[in-house]
Formats: structure tokens, sequence, C-alpha cells
């Protein structure tokens, strides 16, 4: 047998404001087009010149395209801009490999400014105007049309170009996003799926955001020697979400542990719709709440704690009878963590019912029918919104509660989950393929491990068991919910096809494992604090 150790929890605060913490982050940092402005500034005074910039941008597409595909035609589009410059340094680089390389370009050579203008002389090869015609004999493409400067959707040539390369399914490769993609919000400006995308330093939130995430195709990012320094200046608030953001606030068992220091997760059962919170309670007990109970909604059927009592083991049933037995039972201040929405049912009861329990005082996690019971004066829920709470709607009910904020922001997803988060006061969670996890001060984590057989009746219910499960442990609200999503991805990994909701809880147990593993790989610092996650070596 093997032991193995997870990260001790040094603080429960924001562990992205500690020094140690940042660094781990920073790898997972997404910058936008006016933080890599910046990035470009401080890089150029940090001594590396403009032009060796595109080199270093330029170079790696060449390479990346020379270690994926055996020797054959390539044709290099370039725009106006420096993401043209980048695809004059890419061609120059096949070229010299003898690779065939044409290259045609959108506009003339003599409008090319600085970087770029420099590059392309370099390039001793004849430039072709950018049209249909040039796709003609090319077997790769590598698309420098546009990036971090689009400015509006493409059209003429540019756009039948990629039209006729995409009808013809040719291999394109894109050079920081596929041209058309918005590299802040991952909207679509009309570009086509590309099989390879190469940007610099870090990721851009269009890459992970749909439809970019399903337009780049794989994605490498290129080191093109940024000083780490530069972050000093421009302080990241958007992160793909990864254990290094918030494996320090997971909680952890010690010899000292009882059930009650794990904490005590209260999760409303409603009727007749029962099994959406029993499937929650039993993901919040087996991410590590110490005790687990299903408040029982007795006031529609006498047959409802039966059917509660009968299908749960270790979790705990208690009938709720009258709705100030609620708020007698809330009193108990053992109750760590509140959940309610799965199965609750939309209308007057359940808004009663979410309003004393945010009233308690108590981490409270609001799904389903607990949102769109708001769904007619979200300002009633956002008023009582005065302490630790997370919200985890998918589209149709984020929209349904949050119209109003969306109308007033941006449309892109990273833009309403912030809006929401701050106009609720809580942590939100706006779920799907993308899942954005945006907390009330800016900050946001996009979601990139779950994959889509997550789509199946329950998954919902079950994250937010895991979110309460973490929450109930003390867990820092903003981590707990980056950290449950995350969970709930690797769960569904770990199972694969043929996934069905109930199948998730148990497969915690062997993500857990693999975070251990995952933990110690990247030389985290662990503590002498035991575990209880022992496994033998032949798992
Ligand atoms: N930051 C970094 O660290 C590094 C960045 N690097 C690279 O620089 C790239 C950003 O370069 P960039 O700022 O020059 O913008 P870019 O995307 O080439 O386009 C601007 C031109 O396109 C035009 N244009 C826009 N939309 C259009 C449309 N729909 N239809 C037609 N025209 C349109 C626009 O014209 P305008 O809107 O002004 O009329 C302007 O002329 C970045 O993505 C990366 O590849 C690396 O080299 C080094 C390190
Ligand atoms: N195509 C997909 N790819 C990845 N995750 C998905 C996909 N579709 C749904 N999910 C995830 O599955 C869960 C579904 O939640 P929800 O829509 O509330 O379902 P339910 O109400 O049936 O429980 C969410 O966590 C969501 O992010
Ligand atoms: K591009």
């Amino acid at each position: 047998m093997k032991r193995l150790t997870i990260p001790q929890p040094g603080h429960w605060e924001s562990g992205l404001d500690s020094q140690r913490g940042q660094s781990d982050r920073l790898p997972h940092a997404l910058l936008n087009r006016v933080q890599m402005t910046e990035v470009d500034r401080l890089t150029i005074a940090y001594g590396i010149n403009a032009i060796t910039l595109m080199e270093n941008a330029g170079r790696p597409v060449a390479d990346a395209i020379m270690n994926r595909w055996s020797l054959r035609p390539v044709l290099v589009l370039c725009g106006p801009g420096n993401n043209g410059g980048d695809g004059f340094v890419a061609a120059r680089h096949l070229a010299e490999a003898n690779w065939p390389v044409r290259v045609a370009l959108l506009g003339t050579r003599d409008q090319l400014r600085g970087s770029a203008a420099h590059h392309a002389s370099l390039w001793n090869g004849p430039v072709e105007t950018l049209t249909p015609d040039a796709l003609n004999g090319a077997e790769l493409i590598v698309d420098a049309i546009f990036g971090a400067g689009l400015t509006r959707p493409l059209e003429g040539a540019v756009a039948e170009t990629l039209a006729v390369a995409a009808a013809n399914k040719l291999t394109i490769i894109a050079v920081d996003v596929p041209s058309g993609l918005v590299g802040d919000t991952g909207e679509n400006m009309g570009a086509v799926p590309c099989a390879l995308t190469l940007t610099c330093f870090r990721k851009k939130p269009g890459h992970l955001l749909q439809p970019g995430k399903s337009l780049c195709g794989e994605l490498v990012v290129a080191d093109i020697g940024t000083p780490a320094s530069v972050f000093v200046s421009i302080p990241p608030d958007t992160f793909e979400n990864h254990p290094a953001l918030w494996a320090d606030d997971l909680p952890l068992l010690n010899q000292h542990s009882n059930k009650y220091s794990r904490g005590h997760a209260l999760v409303w059962g409603g009727w007749p719709t029962t099994g959406a919170a029993r499937m929650a309670a039993l993901s919040a007990a087996r991410v590590g709440a110490g005790l687990t109970t299903v408040a029982v909604d007795m006031s529609q059927s006498y047959l409802a704690l039966s059917v509660y009592a009968a299908t749960l083991t270790s979790i705990m049933v208690k009938p709720i009878h009258r709705h100030q037995d609620l708020a007698i039972l809330l009193e108990d201040k053992r109750i760590t963590g509140l959940l309610i929405g799965p199965g609750a049912g939309i209308g007057p009861d359940t808004q009663a019912r979410v309003l004393t329990m945010l009233k308690s005082g108590q981490t409270t996690v609001l799904d389903a029918d607990a949102l769109t019971s708001f769904q007619h004066k979200p300002s009633d829920l956002f008023d009582a919104i005065t302490g630790p709470c997370v919200l985890t709607p998918h589209e149709g009910e984020f929209t349904r509660l949050f119209k109003d904020v969306v109308d007033s922001s941006g449309h892109d997803k990273l833009s309403r989950a912030r809006a929401a988060a701050k106009a609720s006061g809580a942590i939100v969670i706006l779920k799907g393929n993308d899942t954005v996890i945006a907390a009330p001060d800016g900050r946001a984590i996009i979601n990139t491990n779950a994959p889509s057989t997550l789509a199946t009746a329950g998954s919902g219910d079950l994250l937010a068991g895991i979110v309460l499960g973490l929450l109930t442990q003390g867990m820092e609200p903003f981590h707990a919910a980056a950290a449950a999503v995350w969970l709930h991805g690797a769960a569904a990994n770990n199972f694969g096809p043929g996934l069905i909701a109930e199948d998730l809880p148990y497969r915690l147990p062997a993500v857990f494992k693999q975070l251990a593993l995952l933990m110690k790989q990247t030389e985290r610092h662990f503590s002498e604090m035991e575990m209880t996650i022992e496994f033998s070596a032949s798992h």
C-alpha cells in the first residue's frame, strides 16, 4: 500500500492573493486583447524587440507544422497587421526547411507596417493576392489573416477563401486565433474550424468559450520569451480551471477529524421529484460532508418521508411539516451548508424556503427550481443574498433570472456570468460545455475538462451536491465552485461513455486519487498531515 497526502490548506481566504499560490496559478491565466497589448509593451521594454517577438511567434507555427505533418504544399494566408507578420515568419522557416510554401496577402506589401513589413521583406518568394483561387494545389493552409486586431465580421475575399478552404476540408492551422474568432469572448465573426491553433504566451478566453473552443482544434501555447514578471503590472482576473487554482483550499482530514468537524450538509428534498435531491445529497457526502441530511417536504404527501427513508442509507432524513420547522432546523449551528433547488418545485413555497435559508446566514447553494422561482422578481432573491452563496444555473435558468442584467452587459458568456455575480452578490456557475465560474469581485474561471457525456438528466443536481459538500467543509466559495466543476468533469471522464447521473458520485473516490497524484506530480507542497487516501500501487 502506498500512502498519499494531499496539500494542507494554508489559509481559507482567497488564495489568488497569496504569493506562492499566485505563481502556481499564473500558468493558467487567460489574457484579453488589452492585457496582451500591455504584455507586448512590457516585453519590449524588458529588452525583447518587436521584430524578435514576431520571429518568436511565427517560428513555432512552422515547427508545429513540421512536427505534425509530412512534407506537403502549404499556403500561408497573411493579413495586413501583425498576425500577417507572424505568417511571413512561418512561411520563411518552412521554406528554409525546403517545404513547398506559397504566400497570399490581403492588401499589398507596401501597406504593411513595422515588424510585419520587416518580416515580409525577408520573404524571398512571390506574394499572391488572397483569393479562393490561391487555394489551388495547397494541402495545408496557415491562417495568419487576423488575430487580436479583428475589428469587424469577415467579408469579401477573406470570408470566401476561408469558406472554400473549409468546404474542401483543407487542413487549417490558425495563428493566434482562427481569423474571425473574437479572442476576448469566443464569439464567431466568420471563422471556420481549424485543426490546430498556436497562440503566444497565454491562452485567450475565446479559445475556451464556445463557439471559439470548437473552432480552434488542438490548442498550443508558444513561449515567445515574455517574462512572467509582466504579471506584476497585469494581475490576471480570468483563469482556465485547474487544481492549482484551488487545491490549497481543499478540505483535509487529519487524525483529529470527526464527522462534525467535517460539517453537516442539508439538502431540501422536494416532492414528488425525489431523485434529484437524493443524488445531490449523495455527492455532497462523497466529497466529504461529515453528515448529510435531506429535509423532506411533508406538506404535499405523507408518503414523502417513506420514499426518502427507504432509498437513503447513510444520508439522514428529517421530515418538515410546516414552514416553521425549517427555520427551527436551521437554528442548529452544526449545519454548515444548505442546498435547495433540485426537485424543489417552482413557486411561492420554494421562494419562501430559499429566503428562510438565506436568512439563516448559512452558506447556501441555489440550483434549478430555487432560481426559476424568482424569475418574476429576481431582486427579491438578490436582496436576500447577504452571505456566502453559490448559484448554479444552466443557460435556461440563467436567462430567466438574469434577463435584465444581461440586457445591460456584454452578451458573451464571460461578461454575462460576471455581471450576474455582481448583480446577485453570489458566486455564479454558468453551466454548459464551457462552464464559467464568476465572483462578484470580477474574478472568473473557465472550465475545460467537462465531457459532453454530462449532457444527461440529473448531472446538474450532482454538481450542486458537490458544491454543497465542499462548502459544508468550509471551503472558500469561489474555490469550492471551481473545484466542484472540475471534480464533476473529472468524474464523468473517469466513467467514460454510457454515463448516467447516478454513476458520477461513485467515480469521485477515483478522481480524488487522481487529484492526489496530479498534485504530487506537479510538485505541490505536501504536509505531514495524514490523509485517509490510501491505495494499492496496482490500482
Ligand atoms: N501581443 C503579442 O504578444 C504578440 C502579437 N503578435 C501577433 O499580432 C497579432 C495582433 O496584431 P494586430 O494588432 O496588428 O492585429 P491583426 O489581428 O493582425 O489585424 C489588424 C489588421 O486587420 C484589419 N482588420 C481587422 N478586422 C478586419 C476585418 N474583419 N476585415 C478586414 N480587415 C480587418 C485591421 O484593419 P482596420 O480595422 O484598422 O481597418 C488591421 O489592419 C496577434 O494576433 C498575434 O498574431 C505577435 O506577432 C507577437 C506577439
Ligand atoms: N455538452 C456538454 N459538455 C460538457 N458538460 C455539459 C454538457 N452539457 C451539459 N453539461 C454539464 O452537465 C450539467 C447539466 O446540468 P443541468 O442542465 O442543470 O442538468 P439537470 O437539470 O438535468 O441536472 C452541467 O454541469 C453542465 O455544465
Ligand atoms: K489568425
